[in-house]
């Protein structure tokens, strides 16, 4: 990865993309919080933006779908071949969110037995979990709950964005979709989860699918930013001023126009 290329035309982000379903959502608000906006008008996010790199992993049963769907939306390609990823691999993908640069790298796990106890110890920091389950095939769904209890063991509950996924969306009926989207809608909401159908053949719903991973996350970060901040101002200027001969610092005074 380059960092020093512009941001990619398609990777930018100037609205809050909308959730898939509101029964399964991780807030239904139309727009960035107003916080967020601010701070990103005022340059005032902080690490977000200059060097920190948010880190989301993507686990599931094997063969559900997860490295195709992240390479559906990182490298527009789709392979009809089943290749097992062993242990993990990972993507970078840079953004721009409100005129702030931001970055997510992806983890791709390998969801075979064998290679877990490889993938599992890449676990660790993860800002969101997206819990990879195939749309046909109902025994994925009910795995997706200890696929989260794993990835949580290492992560905290409290503060991660969960996203469950089911996949494969063109090869379900109308009908049949509706049936597992019942109990898929039932699954996320027991778990916190934000619900996305998609298909990795078709490209259905998957850029729309990260770029709400993107934007959710981006505005946790920046919120966390800010709340870390405390009554230190993010982004303050720092002046030197040599009044008197006396060097000495002073931070800037300067209100905040539009924060709440
Ligand atoms: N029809 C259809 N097939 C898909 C779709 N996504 C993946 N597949 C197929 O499902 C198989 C498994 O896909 P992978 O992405 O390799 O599965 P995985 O979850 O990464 O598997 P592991 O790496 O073993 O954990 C491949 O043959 C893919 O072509 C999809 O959206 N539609
Ligand atoms: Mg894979």
């Amino acid at each position: 990865m380059n960092i020093l290329a512009p941001v990619r035309r398609d990777r930018v982000l100037t609205e809050l993309p909308q959730y898939l379903r509101k029964e399964a959502a991780l807030h239904v608000h139309k727009d960035f919080h107003p916080r967020v906006t601010c701070a990103c008008q005022e340059h005032r996010t902080g690490t977000v933006g200059r060097f920190k790199i948010s880190k989301v992993i993507v686990v599931g049963d094997l063969s559900v779908g997860k490295t195709c769907l992240i390479n559906r939306f990182c490298k527009d390609t789709f392979d009809k071949n089943y290749k097992a990823t062993i242990g993990v691999d990972f993507e970078m993908e840079r953004f721009e969110v409100l005129g702030v640069p931001f970055s997510l790298q992806l983890w791709d796990t390998a969801g075979q037995e064998r290679f877990k106890c490889i993938a599992s110890t890449y676990y660790r920091g993860a800002q969101a979990i997206i819990i990879v389950f195939n749309l046909n095939d109902v025994a994925s769904l009910e795995h997706t709950k200890q696929w989260l209890a794993d990835a949580l063991k290492e992560n905290d509950p409290s503060s991660v964005l969960l996203f469950l996924v089911g996949s494969k969306k063109d090869l379900s009926t109308p009908a049949q979709y509706m049936l597992m989207e019942k109990d898929a809608l039932k699954v996320a909401q027991e778990m916190k989860a934000e619900y996305w159908a998609v298909s990795s053949l078709t490209g259905e719903n998957v850029r729309e699918f990260f770029f709400r991973v993107t934007a959710l996350t981006f505005e946790a970060n920046v919120l966390a930013e800010l709340e870390k901040s405390g009554s230190r101002r993010i982004g303050d200027v720092i002046r030197i001023n040599s009044d008197d001969s006396n060097l000495y610092l002073t931070a800037s005074k300067k209100k905040p126009v539009c924060c709440p």
